[in-house]
């Protein structure tokens, strides 16, 4: 059974910093996820990214598996990953494409990007969206630490922003999946990795969250699509900050019988960043949970488990 949530509405615009950072910390603390509006990226952008991404999973598998993830960069064919490595599904049904840090003048950059013969407009596309999303991500983050009576600069003092682990992530989940017989997801019941994810989906339905990932039976809650807005949702590296007091919940995707398309971005501490338990979210009674650890470490020990299965 599941039931359509109404999440709380964050707009970035707003001057009132303080009350949206009130909301902010309800959201995060109730749900673990949000809407953002008036993030500063257009409609017409985010169309064409929609566009270009479509163009890129229409291509042959060939020329697809030639850009095939190496360095978390590139595609990622039906099946390769696997969420959940405690379900009996044989992988999810979706492709992806990763896109990683762009590169400037003094940093290089490892991304594979499809030939411009092919897809002209592909990587000016993806440049611009990836920029946009990550000023959105930059403008974010101050209010959550707000939201948690932190200093406003307190992911740039813990050295989270020196060269931030941001990934952008194109998926395609295909409308027919073959047979029903088997358990299968869009994407399997997960927590996203993280620090924060904005994330930007078509209007087909599928998305879901349980916010009571430890109470049987899991109770699954649709996310419905709000037109312009992304969906905000916190990962496990803020859930160790705040020591489980902002939620990294379990979400996943259902197959809606439809074909659908999504972009995340996964807004990431830079490696060399250590998450350790905040004082405020501590005390005698209520001990750290997590002990502290290397952003880079954490995030790779993750990655390995969801692509060995
Ligand atoms: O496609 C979606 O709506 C969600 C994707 C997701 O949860 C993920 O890639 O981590
Ligand atoms: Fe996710």
């Amino acid at each position: 059974m599941t039931e359509t949530l109404k999440l709380p509405i964050i707009d970035l615009s707003s001057p009132d910093r303080i009350s949206t950072a009130n909301t902010i910390r309800q959201a995060c603390i109730e749900y673990g996820f949000f809407y953002l509006v008036n993030h500063g990226v257009e409609k017409e952008l985010l169309g064409r990214v929609f566009d270009e991404s479509r163009k890129f999973f229409s291509l042959p598998l060939k020329e697809k598996t030639e850009l095939a993830r190496k360095e978390h960069r590139g595609y990622t064919p039906l099946y390769a990953e696997n969420l959940d490595p405690t379900s009996n599904s044989k992988g999810d049904s979706k492709e992806s494409y990763y896109i990683g840090p762009l590169g400037d003048v003094t940093n290089c950059d490892l991304n594979q990007w499809p030939s411009k013969e092919i897809l002209p407009n592909w990587q000016s596309t993806m440049e611009s969206f990836y920029r946009k999303v990550y000023a959105a991500g930059i403008q974010l983050l101050p209010l959550i630490a707000l939201s948690l009576d932190l200093d406003e600069e307190f992911f740039e003092k813990v050295g989270a922003l020196v060269k931030p682990a941001t990934f952008l992530r194109l998926l395609h989940y295909p409308g027919d999946f073959g047979s029903y017989d088997e358990e299968i997801y869009g994407a399997s019941a997960h927590s996203d990795y993280g620090m924060i994810t904005l994330l930007a989906s078509d209007d087909v339905r599928g998305l879901q969250i349980c916010r009571e990932k430890f109470k049987q039976p899991l109770l699954w809650e649709d996310v419905p699509h709000v037109e312009g807005a992304f969906i905000i949702n916190i990962g496990d590296m803020m859930e160790r900050w705040t020591n489980c007091l902002y939620r990294s919940t379990l979400h996943r995707v259902m197959p809606a019988g439809k074909e659908r398309y999504s972009v995340a971005f996964f807004f990431d501490p830079d490696p060399d960043c250590v998450v350790e338990c905040l004082e405020s979210c501590c005390n005698e009674s209520s001990p750290p949970r997590f002990s502290p650890i290397r952003s880079g470490d954490y995030l790779k020990e993750r990655l390995r488990i969801t692509y060995a299965s």
